[in-house]
């Protein structure tokens, strides 16, 4: 286990925002938090991170777990001359070769040499996925990274966390909205509103009643179309009967 989270409560602004939360990610995972706006998710991942201070619980981390960390946006000032590169320097120079090899990994080699401020949304991620690399991080953790970016473009980007998966077999925690393509991508869902709603690969959570009562049931349909396009095993014997509920939804 990479980290690990038990009864895990935090709160915010005097109110309990996270309330006894489990989560654990695993090397070479790729767990996606899901949940209403306002759900929590930022919050946790600010608390795994060592961010904010749970209320209660306990959070254990692998000793020394080296942590990557892609935010959800970053500001650069547009009027800041600044290339990618260089950018990588900041806050800490890093050697040529460490930098090409993040550049690579993150699909960002061919605008290493462009302004910040002139990027697109797409590339503007991949630089920040480049420099959570510099990190070598056992535990990647990204928080709606793909905001902003069209259907396409958030694929490509989600393609491109688990060549870094692969290669680095790293696991992956990461927020996002953007259901279908997210869900195709990950080996375990939370979907979290305060607490853990429900729990268990894409298939399990979306039949879950948690999670039809927070998403109806239009994610679940997009999800089928997905994998019915995506994945030629037509054979309807899944047993949808395996998620687990933690506490009840609502
Ligand atoms: N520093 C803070 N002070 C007071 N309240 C906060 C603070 N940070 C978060 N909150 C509150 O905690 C709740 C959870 O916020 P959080 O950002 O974790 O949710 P989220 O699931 O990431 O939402 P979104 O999907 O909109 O990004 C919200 O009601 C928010 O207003």
């Amino acid at each position: 286990m990479l980290i690990e989270a038990r009864g895990l409560s935090v709160r915010q602004g005097g109110r309990e925002v996270l309330s006894h939360v489990d989560i654990q990610v695993a090397p070479r995972e790729i767990v996606t938090l899901v949940g209403p706006n306002g759900s929590g998710k930022t919050t946790l991942l600010r608390a795994l991170i060592g961010a904010v201070p749970p209320s209660a619980g306990k959070i254990e981390r692998k000793p020394g777990l080296r942590i990557g960390y892609v935010p959800q946006k970053l500001h650069v000032d547009s009027t800041l001359p600044l290339t990618v590169r260089r950018f990588l320097d900041l806050p800490h120079r890093v050697s040529r070769a460490e930098a090409e090899r993040a550049l690579e990994r993150s699909g960002a080699s061919s605008f290493a040499k462009q302004q910040m401020a002139r990027l697109s949304g797409g590339q503007f991620q991949r630089v920040l996925l480049a420099r959570a690399l510099l990190m070598k991080p056992e535990l990647l953790i990204l928080d709606e990274a793909t905001q902003g970016l069209d259907q396409s473009g958030s694929a490509d980007f989600y393609r491109q966390i688990e060549a870094v998966r692969d290669e680095l077999g790293c696991g992956v925690l990461m927020v996002s909205h953007e259901l279908h393509v997210v869900m195709s991508a990950s080996t375990r869902v939370v979907c979290l509103n305060g607490h853990v709603c429900c729990e268990g690969t894409p298939e399990t959570v979306t039949a879950a009643p948690a999670w039809r009562e927070l998403f109806g049931t239009g994610t679940g349909g997009a999800l089928a179309l997905y994998r019915h396009e995506h994945d030629h095993d037509h054979d309807h014997t899944h047993d949808h009967d395996h998620a687990h509920h933690h506490g009840t939804p609502g």
